[in-house]
């Protein structure tokens, strides 16, 4: 019997799939390759649709998106699609967040979830939300670093100290007027590559959430078949 959540915030999922994957180099947008049978955008969406916590999913697209439609039917309930995409993902995510200003409060939990990483599963949303759905710095899914890191910044190779050392992956959670805030007055758009560096910016600490290695973000293409070995497993935690 799932225990019931301590939070009583209204959560809404918002993914940017707004991407043209270059790294992907796939002659269409990654975020509608198939994996395991199934576009890897229906696989994301699915996980937040799948969980009860989740009120709302919002995916944002580009505008001339011709793919979305075979992949979220209009009609679909629990989900609406923008098509307000923008050049980079903190723009899209940006645009996203002021075309729900009159759906979502200030005090809703957004989480921000990428579409290329269709890992992702109920049972993870609830880890997060439960372990930062009250944090007011937020929180988001990571995974501490077990490998050694090296560095070739410098003139010499040098060996990175690993401890304290995280991957950021996503959801990242945040109520929906400090997420604005932060992505708004973000000093340097392009050194944003996450939606918690916008926040740490303004003084904030999300909390990191331990993840999973299967919400992967697909990037490359080797990442496919390691995503659909994933999606062959049972439930994960
Ligand atoms: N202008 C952009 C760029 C990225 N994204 C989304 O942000 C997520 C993570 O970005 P990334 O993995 O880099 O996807 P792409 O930008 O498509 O990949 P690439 O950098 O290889 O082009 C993806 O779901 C992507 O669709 C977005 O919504 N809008
Ligand atoms: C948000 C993210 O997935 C956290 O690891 C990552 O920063 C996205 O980077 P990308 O270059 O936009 O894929």
């Amino acid at each position: 019997m799932t225990e019931p959540l301590q939070t009583t915030r209204r959560c809404v999922a918002l993914i940017p799939a707004a991407g043209v994957g270059a790294r992907m180099a796939a002659g269409s947008p990654k975020q509608y390759l198939p994996i395991a049978g199934q576009p890897m955008l229906r696989l994301t969406a699915d996980a937040f649709l799948a969980s009860p916590l989740i009120s709302h999913t919002y995916i944002v697209v580009s505008e001339g998106d011709g793919y979305i439609d075979g992949v979220i039917s209009p009609s679909e309930t629990g989900v609406t699609v923008l098509r307000c995409g923008g050049p980079t993902r903190m723009d899209s995510i940006l645009n996203g967040l002021r075309a729900v200003r009159e759906q979502v409060a200030d005090t809703d939990l957004v989480l921000v979830h990428d579409a290329a990483r269709p890992g992702l599963t109920p049972a993870l949303i609830r880890k997060l939300i439960e372990g930062a759905g009250d944090a007011p710095g937020g929180g988001l899914l990571a995974l501490p670093v077990v490998d050694t890191v090296k560095s070739t910044r410098g003139s010499a190779l040098a060996t990175v100290p690993r401890d304290g050392l995280w991957l950021a992956q996503t959801p990242q959670m945040f109520n929906y007027a400090l997420l604005l805030r932060a992505l708004s007055e973000a000093p340097d758009p392009l050194a944003v590559t996450d939606d918690a560096s916008a926040v740490e910016m303004l003084g904030y600490s999300p909390l990191l959430i331990e993840g999973h290695p299967r919400n992967l973000k697909v990037t490359l293409p080797s990442d496919i078949r390691i995503a659909e070995m994933y999606m062959a497993q049972t439930e994960q935690e």
